[in-house]
């Protein structure tokens, strides 16, 4: 699917970081028919939350199983196997190479999508440079980028800052996939590579992640409802 071809309603996926399956439910619930894409992470998975994604996809939603693998090879193969049969259309393994080769592979004959997470968005180059990297955040997402497209994975996480640059490098076959969104006046928390929707939308990103925004808010609905218009707005 070409980003043309996305309609603005399903490109904000609403990230389920709740404390319960029970909890997560109570959400969707909340939020209806208005949200299409629902994102399920760490919190939710090790809270027994992976079954969700069967009942979602059984209601016609799209999921995103962010489950940030890295391990040996096989181990990664094996594991996004079993996240194929689960009814997901994205997995997020991080962007190093025999990771996302793993993946790729993992993933055949299914119609999963691998993204690849290049440098997560609450670090800055310091963070780097604290981790023992002598490059900063554009090149490293831009080299992790190029990697992942030679080895056939299907989508990059990045954050809004790198969108207008990768898309040039890796132009319109991939998915481009961000979170640290903040619409105007909303709380940055540990986020650090920050755009409001309407910006990364007009600099070329596929579908933008929000949690605590929307989940955190005393109108959850009308927060991803206004995210919604703004990214309508953006694509004119
Ligand atoms: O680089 C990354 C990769 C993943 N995430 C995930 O997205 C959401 C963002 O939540 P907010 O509450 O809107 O900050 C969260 O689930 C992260 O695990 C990311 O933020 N950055």
């Amino acid at each position: 699917m070409t980003q043309a071809e996305i309609a603005p309603k399903d490109r904000l996926i609403v990230a389920l970081d709740l404390p319960s399956p029970a909890a997560a439910e109570a959400m969707i619930d909340q939020l209806g028919d208005s949200v299409t894409f629902y994102k399920i992470g760490y919190q939710l998975a090790y809270a027994g939350g992976l079954p969700l994604i069967g009942k979602l996809a059984d209601k016609g939603k799209k999921v995103f199983a962010d489950l940030k693998m890295h391990d040996i090879g096989n181990t990664v193969a094996r594991g996004v196997e079993s996240i194929a049969k689960s009814g997901a259309t994205f997995v997020t393994v991080h962007a190093y190479p025999q990771t996302m080769k793993a993946a790729v592979e993992g993933r055949a004959g299914s119609r999963l999508r691998i993204l690849a997470v290049t440098v997560l968005t609450s670090y800055n180059d310091d963070d780097l440079h604290a981790a023992g990297y002598r490059i900063g955040v554009s090149e490293l997402v831009e080299a992790r980028a190029q990697q992942a497209q030679v080895l056939g994975v299907d989508g990059i996480v990045c954050s809004p800052e790198e969108v207008g640059n990768l898309r040039k490098i890796v132009g319109h076959q991939m998915e481009l996939v961000t979170p640290g969104i903040r619409p105007a006046g909303s709380a940055t928390g540990d986020q650090k590579r920050i755009m409001t929707p309407g910006r990364a939308i007009a600099a070329g990103a596929d579908y933008l992640v929000v949690g605590r925004p929307v989940v955190e808010a005393a109108d959850p609905k009308a927060v991803a409802e206004a995210i919604q218009a703004e990214i309508a707005q953006a694509l004119g």
